[in-house]
């Protein structure tokens, strides 16, 4: 039997909801397709379930660091199990609420099966064939394990998924990867008391690109969790029921060194789309289409900013798109942002540094380090640094990177600045109150103003306090 459509979609993650929404805003022909589970990636073993980790986390650490403020309390006994219940039991509830949108619209537009095609705009699901004017793939992305770990580890070595499906703790773990999942995962286990090890392949720790801060940051982890730097060689290996790596032993390996897109096994070569000199798809990322075809992609299958806000974008493009095949819109995007949780945080907003290097871009930096930041001492946060980029000339900012307090929410003020094309001057009039985090920032804009020999911006000056720390950098 043959199911014809307008829009076909491969993929019921954020990406594919999105597109869902859009195409049925145009017509009521639209197919979902998903293989596995709903829920979404996000909500069943991504940002929520990680989040959630990171809060218990929190929680340990503030105990152990009370009497740091002459606070007396016994180090934090930590319940795995009680940890575990409260991550998964509100994991739960964020995917009951994808569940109860995805149960809410019609049973007809929606089918569980894998996808793949035969054609450009012809697919097969289990043994089904679909015909639709168009078909978004939002597919998303899965864990990339070494080859040969799999084998040598079996179920020793696990991902992020198994992390959330944990009864209790584990009493050790290797976390092979410092990226972003590695970094948040590793340190947030360290601080709930499991023996973590992080091993990064070489020297970088995490996604921050400016030399300095990447230094920083290196120090800082290094100092906030056990961690071995240039471990491309270490090849774990299994010795009874523990992974052995770098001459110690675990109960597992969780491996977080990197995720790649479920482009393969769709069927996708058969169809000659066009790709670049690596063999990525050849994407508008302002429309979402694939070349001139009526394939559309978007979400983490893109490998372009694989976060979640960016995955219900592009969704909503490509779904739009698809049902306006082949009449397409293109629609602006936003300034990057991307946070890590960790502690310190990491935010990088606008163009990263090595951007900024790659691009040939003209620009100075304002730096402002957190160690005497006035709100940053009260809160015994003062560590890290914030690096301000900005267009010489204009003095426009271009971007931002930062290891530090609250860097979260400065992270959202820079975004939000580079996307309006506000200039350094334009920042620097806006409110600061006191006492602050985001004074740094305002340091780090003065400085970043007389580099720039943009014209004096107004003498703001506290009487009440010492902020010489603060305007000096
Ligand atoms: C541990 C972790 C923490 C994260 N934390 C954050 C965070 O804090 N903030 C943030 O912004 N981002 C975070 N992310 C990234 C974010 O989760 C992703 O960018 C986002 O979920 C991608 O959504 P998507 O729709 O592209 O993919 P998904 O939600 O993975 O959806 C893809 C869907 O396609 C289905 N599918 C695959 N192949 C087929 C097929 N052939 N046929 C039918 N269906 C198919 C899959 O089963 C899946 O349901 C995190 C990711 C991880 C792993
Ligand atoms: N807070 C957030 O927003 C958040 C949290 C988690 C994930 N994410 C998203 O998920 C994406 C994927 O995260 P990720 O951590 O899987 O990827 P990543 O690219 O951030 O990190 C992978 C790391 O593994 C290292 N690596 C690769 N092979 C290795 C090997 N054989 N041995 C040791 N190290 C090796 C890489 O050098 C890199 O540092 C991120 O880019 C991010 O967009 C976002």
């Amino acid at each position: 039997m043959t199911l014809n459509c307008d829009v076909a979609i491969i993929g019921a993650g954020t990406a594919g909801m999105a597109a869902y929404r859009a195409a049925r805003a145009h017509t009521e022909r639209v197919l979902l397709i998903e293989a596995a589970h709903y829920g979404t990636t996000c909500a069943r073993v991504g940002c929520m379930p990680s989040k959630l980790l990171i809060a218990a986390a929190d929680a340990a650490q503030a105990v152990r660091e009370a009497h740091r403020f002459g606070v007396q309390a016994e180090a934090p006994r930590i319940d795995g199990r009680a940890v575990m219940a409260r991550v998964r039991s509100e994991r739960d509830r964020f995917v009951g609420f994808v569940l109860d949108t995805v149960h809410g619209w019609p049973e007809a537009t929606r089918l569980l099966g894998r996808a793949r095609f035969v054609g450009a705009r012809t697919l097969d699901v289990d043994g089904r064939r679909i015909e639709a004017r168009a078909v978004v793939v939002a597919t998303g992305s899965r864990p990339r394990i070494p080859p040969g770990w799999r084998e040598r580890l079996g179920a020793r070595l696990i991902v992020n998924d198994d992390v959330f499906e944990w009864q209790d703790l584990p009493a050790s773990l290797a976390v092979v990867g410092a990226g972003v999942i590695g970094l948040e995962l590793a340190l947030a286990l360290h601080r709930l008391g499991v023996r973590v090890r992080l091993f990064a392949r070489g020297s970088r720790v995490g996604p921050l690109t400016d030399p300095e801060l990447q230094a920083l940051g290196q120090q800082l982890f290094g100092e906030a969790l056990p961690l071995t730097l240039h471990a491309a060689a270490l090849e774990p290996v299994l010795d009874g029921d523990q992974v052995v790596l770098g001459g110690e032993r675990f109960d597992a390996l969780l491996c977080t060194t990197g995720r790649e897109p479920n482009l393969d096994g769709l069927g996708l070569e058969a169809l000659g789309l066009p790709r670049d000199d690596l063999g990525h798809p050849r994407l508008s990322r302002h429309t979402g289409q694939w070349g001139d075809s009526p394939v559309f992609v978007a979400g983490d299958a893109t490998q372009d900013r694989p976060l979640l806000h960016e995955a219900a974008d592009a969704g909503r493009i490509a779904g739009d798109n698809a049902a306006r095949w082949p009449r397409v819109h293109q629609r602006p995007r936003r300034a990057p942002l991307a946070v890590v949780f960790s502690d310190p945080q990491i935010a990088i907003a606008g163009a990263s540094h090595a951007e900024l290097t790659a691009a040939g871009a003209s620009f100075d930096t304002g730096r402002v380090s957190f160690a005497d930041q006035g709100r940053s001492r009260v809160m015994l946060a003062n560590r890290g640094a914030l690096h301000v980029y900005a267009e010489r000339g204009t003095g426009r900012l271009l971007g931002a990177e930062m290891i530090g307090p609250a860097a979260e929410h400065i992270g959202h003020l820079l975004a939000w600045s580079v996307q309006r094309g506000d200039t350094v001057q334009q920042m620097l009039d806006s409110p600061f109150y006191h006492p602050v985090v985001e004074e740094g920032l305002r340091t780090a804009l003065r400085q970043l103003h007389s580099d720039l020999h943009l014209p004096e911006p107004p003498l703001e000056n506290c009487m009440d306090c010492d902020t010489s720390a603060e305007v000096g950098g």
